[in-house]
């Protein structure tokens, strides 16, 4: 379990978090969502110590960063960011090896690793292991960025902004792939983005963030059904929906729409009927911003 208790934070004497309270449970997927400036990659950057409180604490497995040692914590935390950051002149293989050589594993059981994560990760390492980065597409590199995180075993992964810069279709298959393994391993998961169609695609929880301040925290549906307050029903609702609905896919509709929909939702009944058939002011907008989509795309 990750716990924020009572965390506070400022830079140049701006307050950027305010008493933060927020428990993540071993095997969720939390996302910390917000608009530009809300605090989350602050507090993603907190739970592996690349920045550190001015006030209160945080507890990993119920002990704080001085019971901790930070370098054996760090090598149990995944991280993943926007930039891949991969290694340009290392082929594939040896940027998945990285983590893996500095724990000096044999040789052996560390191809059979990297060979079974890049399967995993939709990247066939027959085909890709001896590639270099400059000959993969963004998703193709964001997929090496995870096999990467993933490779080490970590019992946590950090992601910020992970699949934003990838093309709808790349980013909706990568986002189904992590979720299934995340899944499958039990893997501590915290996750930022400032998209609330990815957050409710993705999250078990969500933690919605604005003013450095924790605004609610709750399942996708709790979140845009039981907004708290009108700034949660803004963000949710409002012109950053709209936005991150701008480039959307029939995937991604199908993903969401399961999701959120309530328990009327007839599974076998296609989802565009579905749509067209809800009375929700909330569906329409899905709806209005498929066709929106189809349009451009034809
Ligand atoms: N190292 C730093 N020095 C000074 N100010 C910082 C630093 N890191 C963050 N800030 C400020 O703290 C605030 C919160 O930043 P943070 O990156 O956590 O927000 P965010 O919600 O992740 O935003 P974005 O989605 O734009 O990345 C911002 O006003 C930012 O300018």
């Amino acid at each position: 379990m990750i716990s924020f208790q009572n965390i506070e934070k400022s830079f140049n004497e701006q307050l950027v978090l305010k008493k933060i309270n927020l428990e993540i449970k071993d095997g969720e997927l939390m996302v910390l969502l917000g608009a530009s400036g809300s605090g989350k990659t602050t507090m993603l950057r907190m739970i592996n110590a690349l920045v550190k409180p001015d006030s209160g604490s945080i507890l990993i497995a119920n002990k704080n960063f001085e019971k901790h040692n930070l370098f054996d914590l760090r090598k149990k935390i995944g991280y993943v960011i926007q930039k891949v950051g991969l290694f340009p002149h290392y082929s594939v293989f040896d940027n998945v090896a990285i983590i893996l050589r500095l724990k000096n594993e044999k040789e052996e059981l560390l191809k059979q690793k990297v060979h079974n994560w890049l399967d995993k990760i939709g990247m066939p390492a027959s085909v890709y292991a001896n590639k270099f980065p400059a000959e993969l597409s963004g998703g193709e590199a964001q997929r090496i960025g995870l096999a990467r995180a993933l490779v080490a075993q970590p019992k946590m992964i950090l992601l910020d902004e992970p699949f934003s810069a990838l093309d709808p279709i790349s980013r909706v298959e990568i986002r189904n792939e992590f979720r299934k393994i995340q899944q499958e391993e039990s893997l501590t998961a915290v996750m930022v983005t400032h998209d609330v169609l990815e957050a409710v695609s993705m999250a078990d929880r969500i933690c919605l963030l604005a003013n450095g301040e924790i605004q609610q925290v709750g399942t996708p549906q709790e979140i845009l059904f039981n907004p708290k307050n009108e700034l949660v029903n803004n963000f949710v609702k409002g012109d950053q929906f709209q936005a991150s609905l701008a480039s959307v896919t029939l995937s991604e509709i199908q993903s969401f729409v399961q999701v959120v929909t309530l328990p009327d939702y007839d599974e076998n009944s296609s989802v565009l009927d579905f749509l067209q058939n809800s009375n929700s002011q909330f569906h329409s907008i899905v709806l209005e911003a498929f066709y929106k989509w189809k349009e451009e795309k034809s």
